[in-house]
């Protein structure tokens, strides 16, 4: 089994995960809390409460994450692909691609990197939503001080069970999308390029950053409502399960309610994804 691709996808997750952080913060607060007027809005708050650094709530624990996260996406992807296939990374790209292998690759790469990211990915949504300044003597301290105690306290009064809330709409989100994502960046990748040669550096950015955009632009009904249900159960059940969630979401705010956080989801997946492509194709061409 090849390894490079998962070094490779640790790699390029992190310089990802760090640019498109302070929107993702912006985005899951959209989401999940009505006192904000639009993006603009969210913005100045949280700037204002909170300065700079509010925006980057949550991220330390991704950092470390993603090492396993994305290199179990792209590992898993890779290797799907090889067994599906039966060509390695380079051979397959002087060769047209299939693109029904593309898509169940990704998929089972997208189910299979959902349950890793669960509980992370929680971890995080509820470390953003928490809105008060910096610890000072006067404030009343935020309900989670970090990662880990925020991982203690969950499972303290929620259960293990309670780090996979949302799970399950998490890995309805992630399975077709990321069959789409691949599909889109394998599918523009070779488009893009003249036969039998390897994509350019221009290549990896465009087909990532479109990648991001279709697969975050499709993904995000399922993202409302995943960020919902991790939130829920904090002092009281709102919702029954995923089904409960987006009736009442969507009887409460109406249809719109799924498309929330889409316009932060779209501009946060272009550049997050042109340079996850990027620098997972360099690294593998340095590691291989
Ligand atoms: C639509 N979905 C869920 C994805 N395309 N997921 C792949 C994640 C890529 C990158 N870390 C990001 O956060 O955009």
């Amino acid at each position: 089994m090849p390894v490079e691709e998962f070094v490779a996808g640790w790699i390029s997750g992190a310089v990802g995960l760090i640019l498109g952080h302070p929107l993702d913060t912006v985005k899951v607060r959209l989401q999940t809390q009505n006192t904000y007027r639009g993006i603009v809005d969210c913005v100045i708050k949280t700037y204002r409460r909170e300065s700079v650094l509010g925006f980057f709530k949550g991220m330390s624990f991704p950092i470390g994450s993603v090492a396993v996260v994305n290199s179990v996406l792209f590992g898993t992807y890779s290797n799907s692909l090889l067994l599906l296939s039966s060509t390695s990374h380079q051979a397959r790209k002087t060769q047209p691609p299939n693109y029904g292998h593309i898509f169940v690759a990704g998929s089972i790469a997208g189910f299979v990197q959902a349950y890793c990211l669960a509980p992370f990915d929680l971890i995080k949504v509820r470390l953003q939503n928490q809105t008060e300044p910096r610890a000072r003597p006067g404030v009343a301290p935020s309900q989670y001080r970090g990662p880990l105690h925020c991982a203690r306290t969950i499972l303290r009064e929620e259960g293990p069970q309670g780090l996979f809330r949302g799970a399950w709409a998490l890995v309805l989100r992630d399975t077709p999308t990321l069959g789409l994502y691949f599909l889109t960046y394998e599918g523009l990748s070779w488009w893009l390029t003249s036969d039998s040669k390897e994509p350019g550096s221009a290549t990896m950015l465009v087909a990532g950053g479109f990648a991001g955009i279709i697969s975050w632009t499709t993904a995000t009904p399922l993202d409302v409502v995943k960020a919902r249900m991790q939130m829920d159960g904090l002092k009281q059940r709102e919702y029954r399960g995923l089904l409960d969630c987006m009736v009442s979401s969507a009887r409460q705010e109406g249809p719109g309610v799924f498309f929330k956080g889409l316009t932060l989801n779209s501009a946060r997946a272009f550049p997050v994804n042109a340079v996850t492509f990027f620098s997972y194709e360099h690294l593998l061409r340095l590691l291989s």
